[in-house]
């Protein structure tokens, strides 16, 4: 049995001066029977399966980015110009992908994801020109973009409820570890076998996922492996669906935690993060992806501290996360942007856990999603908060290049530590933004929360 959130049991309890201690043990017992057994950790497995090839899909292409520069004889940089669009195609992609989720549910989602990106890795294998690649890298972003928000909503119908936050921090995060899939069996494999052949055996792989997933997955427990009540879901149609759905504070309040905490990481990983280290801080390319490969496991152990957390005290231990998490990353950034470098292990590594804290801090959206809206546009509703860090990241990103261009370094060559340091202040505006936005929308959204585990204590509330 799951023991109350203790912020929670503060404030019901004592805060507030109602009844003493919530029951747990009126938390339905047939639904926790049902969620987080073994099954429960079958059905999740055989989901992050897929979210792990959606992550290595998704850094294929920047794993390979010599290779590819050769083989379409284009440069790095115009191929770096592919994460813009897969950032692109994943933010478009969210809110189509929400409402299908909630119609057809995790399983064809899933399944469909790999079948698309499949495709479009088969397609980046065979293409014999770069605008071939640009259709395969996209039809790759449009699959990408069902896989996670599916994993989420499988795991709030897999766990019980006050399990969700690690599990969702769990996903989040181990899913990430299918970058290390193309960092290094992808590229040894393609050092081995040439670019067409690994390429063709990820196609190769991924409709074996697909297949496993749509045979055995289940959208939630009992008999049935898809959610029978899917048919019925947005029965008034798209647009008002969306709207309920936006209306929603906690939706509006994931979107700007996702788009507050998302982006530094991001943008260190996908593109600035080896220019920034070459640069400012004079690494070595190996010191570098050391340094890169150091935060993913940091990253890590974030995202187990936050999910404890998040689940232990919704009220005040979320908040806490991510005003401390981007609090964190601004005062770092500043540190590290206004002296010159190269700087101090002490500073960098700080940076480093800081940076590392954002991508698990945005983690917590879906915790606001889940526990503000109803269970039949959930897959919407985590749909509109995920496109926030798609945003924020790609906006950043161009931004980066942007104030670089302005200053004369137009390519890797120019770069200079003072230049660097100026373009990343492109950071700033975000957080900023994305603060202000999170501090309108927590106050309803902290009601929301409360109602709900209100309800899920006094029996009121079934997914
Ligand atoms: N920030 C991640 C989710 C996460 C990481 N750790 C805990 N949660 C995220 O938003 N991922 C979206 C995706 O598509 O990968």
């Amino acid at each position: 049995m799951n023991p109350p959130a203790a912020d929670l049991i503060f404030e019901m309890g004592t805060e507030r001066g109602l009844p003493g201690r919530i029951d747990a043990a009126s938390v339905s017992k047939e639904r926790d029977a049902q969620r987080g057994g073994i099954k429960a950790y079958l059905m999740w497995s055989l989901a992050m399966v897929g979210y792990l090839f959606a992550m290595a899909c998704r850094s294929s292409m920047s794993a390979t980015g010599i290779q590819a520069a050769h083989h379409f004889h284009t440069t790095s940089t115009v191929l770096s110009s592919f994460v813009y669009l897969q950032l692109f195609v994943y933010a478009v992609m969210q809110i189509p992908a929400g409402l299908l989720l909630d119609r057809y549910g995790p399983r064809r989602l899933i399944s469909a994801g790999c079948v698309l990106m499949s495709a479009g890795q088969t397609l980046l294998a065979f293409a014999p020109a770069a605008w071939m690649a640009v259709i395969g890298r996209a039809v790759v972003g449009s699959g990408d973009a069902l896989i996670f928000i599916s994993a989420i909503r499988l795991v709030a119908a897999w766990f019980p409820v006050r399990r969700l936050p690690l599990m969702n921090q769990l996903t989040g995060q181990l899913g990430s570890f299918g970058q290390l899939i193309s960092i290094y069996p992808f590229v040894w494999l393609m050092n081995l076998t040439g670019w067409s052949a690994a390429f063709a055996a990820a196609g190769g792989i991924g409709m074996m996922i697909a297949v496993c997933v749509l045979l055995f997955l289940a959208d939630r427990p009992g008999t049935a492996r898809d959610d029978g009540r899917a048919a019925a879901r947005h029965p008034a149609g798209i647009w008002p669906s969306i709207a309920v759905a936006a209306r929603q504070r906690g939706t509006i309040c994931g979107f700007w935690v996702h788009f507050t905490n998302v982006f530094s990481n991001s943008m260190m990983n996908s593109l600035w993060g080896v220019p920034f280290l070459l640069t400012v801080e004079r690494y070595t390319r190996q010191q570098a992806s050391a340094y890169l490969g150091a935060g993913i496991v940091m990253c890590a152990v974030w995202a187990v501290v936050f999910g404890r957390i998040a689940g232990i005290h919704p009220i005040h231990g979320r908040a806490l996360i991510v005003y401390g998490s981007s609090g964190a990353q601004m005062i770092l950034w500043a540190a590290v942007l206004t002296t010159s470098g190269p700087h101090p292990f002490w500073l960098t590594a700080t940076l480093l856990a800081a940076v590392s804290s954002g991508w698990p801090a945005a983690g917590v959206a879906f915790d606001y999603v889940r526990d503000s809206n109803e269970s039949g546009n959930l897959g919407l509703a985590t749909g509109i908060a995920n496109m926030g860090g798609s945003f924020s990241a790609s906006i950043v990103m161009l931004g980066v290049g942007v104030l670089l261009d302005m200053q004369g370094a137009s390519s890797p060559t120019l770069y200079t530590d003072h230049a660097m340091r100026v373009a990343l202040l492109a950071q700033y505006p975000l957080w900023i933004v994305g603060l202000v936005g999170f501090a309108l929308m927590l106050p309803a959204t902290l009601a929301a929360v409360r109602r709900r585990y209100a309800d899920i204590s006094a029996g009121r509330w079934q997914d």
